[in-house]
């Protein structure tokens, strides 16, 4: 740069305006342009600041001012400064402190002049069409407190003060918790992801969520907005081409641990089970033995007539007063139950069936706690199961039916069919509404048995037909799904995609005037039996696995728990014992050599490899040796695993005495 013949920048804008709104070297030999560039930088905040250039930056910072050029203010000037239309006194008084303005420490600052905020609403209309102008430029008004605002989704009427977030294209807020609340089954809470790629949706989840404490239209606590559990916080695996392939011996933290999807089915079925509904005096408190009552159906699909012989049902998830356990209780309204020894005979005979693929029986009683005669029959609860008709057929995410799951449907119904009829019973309701799903690789169960040999006397009853019907409801239940397979409806089962040993066990079961036996349909898919038997055993195998590997996180979660509880205490501060001569000290080098190593910079260095490898180590007690050095390399202990576990557990014990 020729600076002594600097006649060539005398035009050129100086650099140091455009970005800071000053030049420091102004008059101390800039050669560029300071006066031209600085009516030419006056920011669009200054259309209120009339015609005094100089104050311009100083009172609206641009987004630039704010982050670098100005020294603070003393509060008083600033707050003196911070009217929302700046007068000329405030004006003024900016000028006597002569300092910058600093957005920092201004707490309330304002800058609402309207011209600014319809350029900003025209910019960032390009931006995003879904981000209305309106939302936007209040977004901007810093004073606004998007936890404090009373907005309704939708609601176009709120006040600048309690501005609606952005919102979606079609105009209403966005909220992806809002589908839960009509999805039903609140036991079973399945929560639609959030949408991602954009910025938007987040911010306006985030506005609804928090503000739902002081909305009267958000369920604030049917489920507790709190309680949710936002799943999509967790870390995903990252994508298949961003992964790098290992080495044999090498392995990610992610294998260390059970796989995201997996551990996020667990945590939704706890806490499906774990969830309450607050007393609103609709429904009994206590029935029975039973407390808790939580609703199951949210669907509006009409209850079949005759399923439960004209009467109303419910279902309810209880906890038992005996066990603590969790259950589901349904209840038939309104029931008359002509035969005392009726309900026990049926209880005592639906107790003996155990089967996997029957949902266990566990109490039957009746009940006024409902204000009338209701038949309560108390069932195995399994969180998060869907039936298959809403598996397949009627939910957000359908599972798409394949061949080998329906031949896993066929082989575990047929299991049931196998217990059920050798008791002596019938299940009398295959059907895709009451055959749950409870997990994977298509693990099912029958849901609800029994209910029908108590509403019916023995006296209006076959069993062989009953048990023949059983039969039948199983090959339209499989019809169903094949046709929901194959887009095909109300056809006998043809295609391709479908085997041919499976369409001779469904026209089997679906034949109407023949005599069926469970020995010949095992006959017809005795060869599908033992692969569906390694799929459900290599599910078993991974899940075990998975079991062992935390098993060892839980071993090392105690030991943590325990190094915990010893180190760091504030009494062992000032304690000899844990001084540098004092016999805990190697406690302390160990914690430091574990978690708090550097390297030769200084830099801390995050190895779990390192971390699990001496946890392992100090839990077996092993005799490696290992040296721990005092952070200024001036001391050092040698010391064998063994000796620190029995130092720890010493110290541990010590404690707890
Ligand atoms: N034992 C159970 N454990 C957990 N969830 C269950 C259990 N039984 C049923 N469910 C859940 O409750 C939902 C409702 O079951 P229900 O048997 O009432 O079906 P439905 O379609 O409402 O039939 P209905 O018309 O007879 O009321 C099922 O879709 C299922 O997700």
């Amino acid at each position: 740069m020729d600076k002594a013949n600097a006649d060539w920048a005398k035009e050129i804008p100086c650099k140091n305006i455009t970005i800071y709104g000053f030049c420091k070297y102004e008059n101390e030999g800039c050669i560029f342009n300071h006066k031209s560039t600085k009516t030419g930088t006056k920011n669009a905040n200054s259309v209120t600041a009339g015609n005094n250039e100089d104050l311009v930056p100083q009172i609206q910072p641009s987004a630039n001012q704010v982050g670098q050029g100005a020294q603070s203010a003393s509060m008083s000037d600033v707050q003196n400064t911070v009217g929302l239309q700046p007068s000329q006194q405030n004006l003024q008084n900016v000028q006597n402190v002569g300092s910058k303005y600093n957005a920092k420490t201004a707490a309330f600052f304002t800058p609402s002049s309207k011209p600014t905020i319809i350029k900003q609403e025209k910019s960032t209309q390009k931006l995003g069409s879904e981000m209305s102008s309106a939302s936007l430029g209040s977004g901007f008004i810093s004073g606004f407190n998007p936890y404090a605002a009373n907005f309704t989704p939708g609601n176009a009427t709120s006040s600048p003060a309690d501005t609606p977030p952005p919102t979606s294209s079609s105009g209403r807020a966005f909220n992806p918790y809002s589908a839960p609340a009509v999805m039903g089954n609140v036991g079973n809470v399945s929560l639609p992801a959030p949408v991602s790629g954009s910025s938007f949706p987040d911010v306006a989840f985030e506005h609804h969520h928090r503000s739902s404490a002081i909305n009267p239209n958000f369920p604030t606590i049917y489920p507790p907005s709190h309680s949710i559990l936002q799943y999509h916080l967790y870390a995903p695996d990252p994508p298949l081409h961003l992964q790098v392939s290992l080495k044999p011996n090498e392995r990610t933290p992610e294998m260390l641990f059970i796989p995201n999807n997996l551990r996020e089915e667990l945590v939704k079925k706890n806490q499906a089970a774990l969830q309450v509904f607050p007393a609103s005096g609709m429904l009994p408190d206590i029935v029975g033995d039973y407390f808790g009552l939580v609703p199951l159906e949210f669907h509006s699909r009409p209850a079949s007539d005759k399923r439960y012989c004209g009467h109303q049902n419910s279902l309810y998830k209880v906890f038992s007063n005996v066990d603590g356990k969790v259950y589901i209780m349904r209840r038939i309204h309104d029931v008359q139950i002509a035969e005392s020894h009726q309900l026990s005979k049926a209880f005592q005979a639906w107790e003996k069936v155990e089967c996997s693929n029957v949902v266990k029986l566990r109490d039957a009683f009746v009940s006024r706690a409902f204000n009338d005669s209701s038949l309560c029959m108390v069932q195995d609860y399994y969180p998060q199961s869907p039936s298959l008709l809403e598996t397949h057929q009627v939910s957000f995410s359908l599972t798409p039916i394949t061949q080998d799951l329906l031949w896993a449907y066929l082989v575990q119904m047929c299991s049931a069919i196998q217990e059920v009829h050798s008791q002596n019973l019938a299940l009398q309701n295959i059907c895709l509404e009451k055959v749950i799903v409870t997990g994977s690789p298509g693990r099912i169960k029958v849901a609800d048995c029994g209910t029908k040999d108590i509403l019916l006397s023995s006296s209006d009853r076959d069993l062989f037909k009953e048990q023949q019907q059983d039969f039948r409801d199983l090959g339209s239940m499989l019809k169903e799904l094949v046709s929901k397979m194959t887009g095909v409806k109300n056809s006998p089962i043809e295609g391709p995609a479908i085997d041919e040993q499976f369409k001779n066990a469904v026209d089997y079961l679906c034949e109407n005037n023949s005599f069926k036996t469970l020995q010949e349909l095992m006959g017809l898919i005795s060869h599908k039996i033992l692969p569906v038997m390694t799929s459900f055993q290599n599910y078993a195998e991974y899940t075990e696995s998975i079991l062992s590997r935390e098993l060892e996180n839980g071993r090392l979660f105690r030991l943590m728990c325990k190094l915990s509880c010893i180190f760091g205490r504030t009494e062992s501060r000032v304690d000899i014992n844990w001084s540098e001569s004092g016999d805990k000290f190697p406690i302390v080098l160990f914690y430091d050599y574990v978690f708090h190593q550097v390297d030769e910079t200084g830099k801390p260095v995050m190895d779990l490899t390192h971390v699990l490898r001496c946890l392992n180590k100090l839990d077996a007690g092993v005799s490696e040796r290992l040296m721990l050095a005092t952070p200024d390399e001036l001391n050092c202990i040698i010391i064998s695993y063994k000796e620190l576990k029995d130092l720890i557990d010493s110290t541990f014990r010590m404690m707890t005495q």
